[in-house]
């Protein structure tokens, strides 16, 4: 197979895909925990610490995915992304509010222009078991009630079972239907069991049209690590090296400390390099994280700390 043809799936048959996936070089696992783990002691100054919180609350598509979500709940998350400190306009508005598809016009509503994106999971979230059909009417009526991101899970199941088209067939009819809003494809990489499949799925993910690869949908632990979260860095900037075509990245669940959200950033600037550091290009889905990054630049920039009873819940 040539590069060209590699990389445009239009002109793949099944088992052309096959063969490109179980073709890409290996991962090296203990070489990618290791590397991971070394970048996480990296410690950076004062000065480059306030910048690097503000990075990242800009950074952040604040979450809530529960049950038990009100259009209340939705209208405080997204006064809290508009605003993070409604003490301090020099902290910046988060870069998305991320809700269930029947909240997308609740927030939608709430956010007005005030630039903050409206992310919306779809495609039967979080297993990803539905027929086709109602997984794409999930992803249209996110996208005509004004979603201006959508986020959805692969088949898993199809995946491990090796039906790569399946897989790849359905990311590209959820592309269709998104029209102008970017679509994040969740790898869910806790249930993919080995990095080589992690790098497998990120491929697989972008030759299918994706403009995002996130790793998990934090419903289910591990959800992102660093060495995930590495392989799929590494994938997006030899994707690009080789298309052209930058994909951004998502790394979500269980990240919640202003410690952690500090690590992916090296991470993203020592793997994919800093043209990914940005709003545009890295991601952290958290529903819980925000408040511990207020904390911390309130920290920095009074010398006080502020507990977790003076900002608003997440
Ligand atoms: O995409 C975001 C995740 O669902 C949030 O996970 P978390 O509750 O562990 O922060």
């Amino acid at each position: 197979m040539s590069d060209a043809v590699s990389v445009s799936t239009e002109t793949l048959t099944g088992a052309e895909l096959r063969r490109f996936l179980h073709g890409l070089p290996g991962v090296d696992q203990v070489g990618a925990e290791e590397r991971a783990a070394r970048l996480a002691t990296r410690s950076i100054k004062k000065s480059a610490k306030a910048e690097a919180i503000d990075l990242a609350i800009s950074m952040v598509d604040l979450t809530t995915l529960e049950g038990a979500d009100t259009p209340g709940k939705v209208r405080a998350l997204c006064a809290k992304g508009m605003h993070p400190d409604p003490g301090d306009v020099s902290v910046p508005k988060v870069a998305a509010i991320c809700v269930y598809s029947d909240l997308v016009a609740e927030a939608v509503r709430t956010l007005g222009d005030s630039g903050v994106a409206v992310a919306s999971v779809a495609t039967a979230f979080p297993s990803g078991r539905s027929p086709l059909e109602a997984k794409l009417a999930d992803t249209r009526q996110a996208v005509q009630d004004g979603a201006a991101e959508i986020d959805m899970v692969i088949d898993r199941g199809a995946f491990l079972a090796g039906d790569y088209d399946k897989v790849h067939d359905e990311i590209v009819a959820t592309k269709a239907e998104c029209g102008e809003a970017h679509l994040k494809v969740i790898l869910e990489t806790g249930e993919l069991v080995t990095y080589d499949n992690v790098r497998r799925a990120s491929w697989l993910a972008m030759m299918a049209g994706a403009d995002f690869i996130k790793t998990s949908t934090g419903k289910m632990s591990p959800a992102a690590t660093p060495p995930v979260t590495l392989v799929m860095l590494e994938a997006v900037r030899d994707f690009r090296a080789r298309t052209g075509r930058q994909v951004g990245v998502k790394a979500a669940g269980g990240i919640r400390t202003t410690k952690d959200a500090i690590k992916y950033l090296v991470l993203v600037n020592e793997t994919a390099g800093p043209d990914w550091l940005t709003p545009e290009w890295f991601r952290i889905g958290a529903s819980s994280l925000l408040n511990d990054l207020l904390m911390q630049r309130r920290k920095l920039t009074t010398g006080v700390y502020a507990g977790p009873d003076y900002f608003t819940l997440d």
